[in-house]
């Protein structure tokens, strides 16, 4: 159920390249209204329109043409007043700015990788793992907030990658092994990002972190969350409860050691990261290949039970043409929101591969936040 009044919200690097989606999704936003915008000391006290190198096919949204830029503080340009703030900040300066909104009992939804290894900080593509949602409570009282919180969404190969992973193990349980390669567009290293000099006729095989982030992010992804009981630090109040204290944990998937390995490369196209997916199954009976079809093509996300403005129709679409998906026919299916999976096939080595497509900038970016505030929203953790 939409709010009883639009929800103000601000955007933090509202300039770059993510800054400039969250833009164009929030202009005529069911949910929220664009009240603040904020972006780096250069561009700050300036019109939005004035600082602002716009990259979208579609034209600047009218409403924020003239509006100003702030500094990205939350003392300033009404940030204090938002019920919201989406961040797409680099991650030279994510890290402390998104914490001192925080501390100012303002809710984060950030785009950064600074906080997104944080044992406080769900970690959550909205077509996923919305559940993880859960563990916001602790992080407040933990920091002694009441409305303040960060929530991270993930990298943007990650987000293609744990669609279809999570609708596998859906249907047939853990997986035991996954081998992925990406092939990467140029706008997820943000505006100018690779040069043309390097990009043009050529494939760079190396992103600096992203096989990394790939590796540990779908860990967390995947994974659940736990009760843990931890000894209660005060022994007398202990003795007086006689109960020790339970805590929510990630659990990285360790219970069924997960093992995941990913190469990344670079390709010159503008949006879309195309990922090639190899997975094996833990069950010793392994599913067939009508079946692989039937669980990706049936996979429901949370998002589309609460039918949240953002969420797609269907979360993954499969296509049947053997040269299918394709990063400039296929980005643009479901607004962007969906992730898009063909050429299912055996696999020789492990037991089946796939190849999917997320657009980077929606999706695997500003789309995946807007659908974690919305359904937080619709969860109660936004007030
Ligand atoms: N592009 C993508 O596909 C994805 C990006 N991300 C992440 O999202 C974030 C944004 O990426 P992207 O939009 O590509 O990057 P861009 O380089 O295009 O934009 C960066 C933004 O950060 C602002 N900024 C830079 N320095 C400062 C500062 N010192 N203080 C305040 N604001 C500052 C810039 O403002 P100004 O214009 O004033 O310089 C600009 O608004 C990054 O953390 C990135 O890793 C995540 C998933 C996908
Ligand atoms: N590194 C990604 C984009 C990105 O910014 O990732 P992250 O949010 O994990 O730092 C890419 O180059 O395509």
């Amino acid at each position: 159920m939409p709010p009883s009044e639009k929800i103000k919200v601000g955007v933090l690097g509202a300039t770059g390249t993510v800054g400039q989606r969250f833009i164009q999704l929030l202009s005529t936003h069911p949910y929220f209204v664009l009240h603040s915008l904020g972006a780096s000391a250069r561009s700050a006290g300036q019109t939005y329109s004035s600082v602002t190198r716009w990259k979208l096919s579609s034209p600047m949204p009218e409403i924020v043409r003239d509006m100003m830029v702030h500094e990205c503080r939350p003392d300033v340009g009404g940030f204090d007043e938002c019920g919201v703030v989406f961040s797409g900040l680099d991650h030279d300066v994510a890290g402390e700015i998104e914490e001192s909104f925080r501390s100012s009992e303002i809710p984060i939804f950030s785009n950064a990788k600074n906080h997104r290894r944080d044992p406080l900080v769900p970690l959550i593509v909205p077509l996923v793992n919305s559940s993880h949602l859960s563990i916001i409570p602790q992080q407040q009282s933990l920091l002694g907030l009441k409305k303040g919180f960060i929530l991270c969404n993930a990298n943007c190969s990650t987000t293609g990658v744990v669609v279809p992973l999570a609708a596998l193990e859906k249907s047939f349980g853990p997986l035991k092994t996954v081998m992925i390669t990406t092939l990467q567009a140029i706008s997820g290293a943000g505006y100018p990002g690779v040069s043309s000099m390097d990009i043009m006729d050529n494939v760079v095989p190396f992103i600096g972190g992203e096989e990394e982030k790939i590796e540990w992010e779908t860990l967390k992804i995947l994974g659940g969350i736990k009760q843990v009981e931890h000894q209660n630090q005060n022994q007398n109040q202990n003795l007086k409860n006689g109960k020790n204290e339970t805590k929510l944990e990630f659990d990285y998937h360790q219970e069924n050691k997960l093992k995941i390995s990913a190469q990344c490369n670079r390709v010159p196209v503008l949006d879309g990261h195309l990922s090639c997916v190899s997975v094996e199954f833990s069950q010793n009976v392994k599913p067939t290949l009508k079946e692989i079809e039937n669980a990706f093509k049936n996979y429901t996300s949370e998002a589309q039970e609460l039918n949240v403005p953002s969420s797609p129709k269907r979360s993954i679409i499969l296509h049947e043409n053997q040269d299918r998906p394709q990063p400039r026919l296929d980005r643009d299916l479901e607004n962007g929101a969906c992730v898009s999976v063909g050429r299912i096939r055996e696999c020789g080595v492990l037991d089946f591969k796939f190849i999917c497509l997320v657009d980077n900038v929606r999706l695997g970016a500003a789309t995946s936040s807007v659908m974690n505030a919305e359904i937080a929203v619709e969860k109660g953790y936004v007030r």
